[in-house]
């Protein structure tokens, strides 16, 4: 017997630890487009090592996006009836559901950004599955609504995570959760939590038109699908609702005081109009741009939650010395101001938007319902 496998306090041959039991995730995801695709990806390249490594076994199910569903299922009963395992077929979120419906460890993974899909989340938990997204459209929904789902994810003994929804895949939520958890309390935070604005903040430098940036912006990847829920400072006040609900106030869209970059021409247009009418942006950007530089400062796009409660959204010009004006790229920074971070405020600073960012937090979630699961 080799010296290694003596357990050194009492000499005895170590029992073998057991091998743990593989802890099945059965995956549905709606919603392949940037982030969901990126998501795919990342799932199929950690599979085998997730297996090996930390007895996680990932079977992706159900893939459905508007118009169409990928359907391959354990159950040779509910394939037959879809024509057989791994079929394309009309997309129909009931047959999502059903087809994830008492599965081990299921979850729906929501990458979209769809009303209709987020209106789905109360028959899912309902049903037992777990729900993962970084649509934000449910938690900074209606507040009655969102209270709603987490006590009917707490009573259902399922999980309803959404780490994703602020700062892509950087830990935002989860950082707050755990001051919280821990007995910390929050004061205030500010932020620059759009990823497109902080590019566009960063790279705009009144040569180049706005609207050929905002355009760039979209293609990598960094936009909503419609660009004018970051310009309009309706993505950052749903992130700032995210975080304050997160902290214990019942604060609402309505609440947040939001300066908009869309001219009010372009505001009630439908999206293609909007995406061909984006020159007149331009002008107004130019100005801004124009009157910050006089003043040896720089464009920022800053949400914060102030000691009162309030909430704010906008463009701000900072001097070059400040953090947020040395921010690069698509960097968020969300600075936490707590009872424990008085002096210097807790920050969590990186890349907060784009699908392989995004994808990663939104993984992150399901590895924690698989570790959570097995608590
Ligand atoms: N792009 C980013 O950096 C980040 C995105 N997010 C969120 O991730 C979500 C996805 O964003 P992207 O991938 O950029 O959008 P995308 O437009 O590329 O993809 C959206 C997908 O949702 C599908 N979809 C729309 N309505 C549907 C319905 N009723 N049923 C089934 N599928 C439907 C579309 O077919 C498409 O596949 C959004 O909620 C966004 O706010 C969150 C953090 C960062
Ligand atoms: N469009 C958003 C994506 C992440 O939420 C952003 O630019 O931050």
């Amino acid at each position: 017997m080799h010296a290694s496998q003596l357990d050194p306090d009492c000499l005895q041959p170590r029992t073998p630890a057991p091998t743990p039991a593989l802890r099945r995730l059965t995956v549905g995801v709606v919603g392949p487009g940037r982030v969901g695709s990126a998501l795919l990806e990342q799932l199929r390249a950690a599979r085998e090592r997730l297996r090996r490594e930390q007895h996680i076994d990932v079977h992706l199910r159900v893939v459905a996006d508007s118009r169409r569903m990928w359907l391959d299922s354990d159950d040779d009963a509910l394939n037959a009836r879809h024509g057989g395992a791994q079929t394309w077929r009309p997309s129909s979120l009931d047959d999502v559901a059903a087809c994830l419906h008492g599965a081990p460890g299921a979850v729906i993974v929501d990458c979209s950004a769809s009303e209709a899909v987020a209106a789905r989340y109360a028959d899912w938990l309902a049903a037992g599955l777990h729900v993962v997204t970084p649509n934000k459209l449910a938690p900074s929904g209606p507040l009655p609504h969102w209270r709603a789902l987490q006590d009917l994810a707490r009573t259902q003994r399922v999980q309803l995570r959404y780490e994703a929804t602020v700062g892509a895949g950087l830990p935002v939520v989860q950082t707050l959760r755990d001051l919280l958890d821990t007995g910390d309390e929050l004061i205030a935070l500010e932020g620059m939590l759009s990823g497109t604005l902080a590019w566009l903040c960063d790279a705009y430098d009144g040569q180049r038109p706005f609207s050929a940036l905002v355009r760039e912006a979209h293609e990598l990847g960094y936009t909503e699908p419609d660009p004018r829920a970051d310009l309009d400072g309706l993505d950052v006040a749903r992130k700032l609702v995210i975080l304050a609900r997160e902290s214990g106030r019942g604060l609402s869209l309505d609440d947040v005081s939001v300066q908009s970059l869309v001219p009010d021409a372009l505001r009630h247009v439908d999206r293609e109009h909007f995406m061909d009418h984006l020159h007149l942006l331009d002008a107004p950007m130019a100005a801004r741009h124009a009157e910050a530089a006089a003043q040896g400062a720089v464009l920022r796009h800053v949400g914060r939650l102030d000691a009162d409660g309030r909430a704010h959204v906008g463009l701000v010009a900072l001097p070059a010395g400040h953090a947020f004006a040395q921010a690069r790229g698509a960097d968020n920074i969300v600075q936490f101001h707590t009872r424990r971070y008085a002096d210097t405020p807790l920050r969590v600073q990186g890349p907060g938007a784009g699908p392989d960012v995004t994808a990663g937090g939104v993984f992150t979630d399901l590895l924690r319902v698989a570790a959570e699961a097995r608590a």
